[in-house]
């Protein structure tokens, strides 16, 4: 366990809570809703990844936990912090102590003029800690991303995975509470992609700092116990495993499909199309389960009208 160096406060682990969580965005023609009522609750230390299709609202969410935009209605917690009622000075703070973020392009994450130390050092510099703390602190982090012999090497001079390490010790400089990444292995190559990812596991194993991590790529995805799954705006659903970052043959996967206050649940997109479920479904109660199947009777129905219609033009 790396110990840092403890400049004016001791971190506390931050789970995230979002209820009913809506964001609309609106411009002179159109309302886009991004967010629909979005539920997800990720434990204080855990690490999730976050998948979905384009424009289902992965980042839209990121930005929203990262207090980089706001809420238009439900409940967004990160920690002690309520989203939904922070002053503008309040949002401001809560961005510069509270999370780190790693994003797709290098060139958002670090400074293209500066060393990978001095990148470390520079949020550091900026919320006012002394030099020498500055200066064991970004060692310390290179240390944990496997970068110190790369200290002195700006990002030109570093490769793509390496510059994705050091954005992460950048992310981490300020202890946050929570680490959000939007897609950080994607402009990487599969290997390089799997060792970035590595590293990100590795701080939130060492750290506890509380991650959540947007991802198209599977195999990176599945590298974590939960990943949930974004459709339209809302959880669809989770898969949660056991042994992940072992071997995949010795992972046990389980789908879960998230339950909103109001009982409504999404069923995954691969079980629709496997037994063909539209429309309707007919629902059983069991004593430990409930049992969803085909509306036989709806499909008959459905099947029994073109049948007639089409009997009706023969004759
Ligand atoms: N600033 C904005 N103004 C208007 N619409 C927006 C804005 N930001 C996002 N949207 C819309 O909100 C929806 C969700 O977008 P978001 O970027 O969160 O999706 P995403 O899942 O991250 O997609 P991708 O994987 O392509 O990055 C999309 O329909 C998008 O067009």
């Amino acid at each position: 366990m790396v110990q840092f160096v403890t400049h004016e406060r001791t971190r506390t682990r931050s789970g995230v809570r979002c209820e009913g969580l809506v964001r609309i965005f609106k411009t002179a023609e159109i309302e886009v809703v991004a967010l629909q009522g979005l539920d997800l609750h990720v434990d204080p230390g855990e690490i999730i990844t976050v998948v979905g299709a384009s424009g289902s609202g992965k980042s839209t969410l990121l930005n929203v936990l990262g207090g980089l935009d706001e809420p238009t209605a439900g409940t967004a917690v990160v920690g002690s912090h309520d989203l939904m009622r922070m002053s503008g000075a309040e949002r401001n703070e809560f961005r510069r102590d509270v999370v780190g973020f790693v994003w797709q392009q290098t060139s958002r994450n670090l400074q293209p003029y500066l060393d990978a130390r001095r990148n470390v050092e520079f949020p550091l510099a900026i919320a006012g800690v002394s030099r020498r703390t500055r200066r064991i602190r970004a060692e310390q982090l290179l240390e944990l991303v496997g970068l110190i012999d790369r200290a002195d090497h700006r990002p030109s001079e570093l490769s793509g995975g390496e510059q994705q390490r050091v954005a992460i010790a950048v992310a981490l400089a300020n202890d946050p509470q929570l680490l959000l990444a939007d897609e950080p292995t994607g402009e990487l190559d599969v290997a390089t992609a799997i060792e970035v990812f590595g590293v990100l596991r590795r701080v939130n194993e060492e750290l506890g700092v509380t991650a959540v991590i947007v991802t198209h790529d599977p195999l990176v995805s599945q590298q974590v116990d939960r990943t949930v799954s974004i459709r339209d705006g809302r959880i669809s659903s989770e898969i949660v495993r056991e042994g992940a970052g072992l071997d995949a043959s010795r992972v046990i996967a389980r789908e879960f499909s998230v339950l909103d206050s109001a009982g409504r649940l999404q069923l995954p997109e691969h079980y629709l199309a496997a037994l063909d479920l539209q429309r309707r479904v007919r629902l059983e109660l069991e004593p430990d389960h409930v049992g969803v199947w085909r509306d036989v009777e709806t499909d008959e129905a459905a099947w029994a009208k073109p049948e007639e219609h089409d009997q009706g033009g023969l004759s």
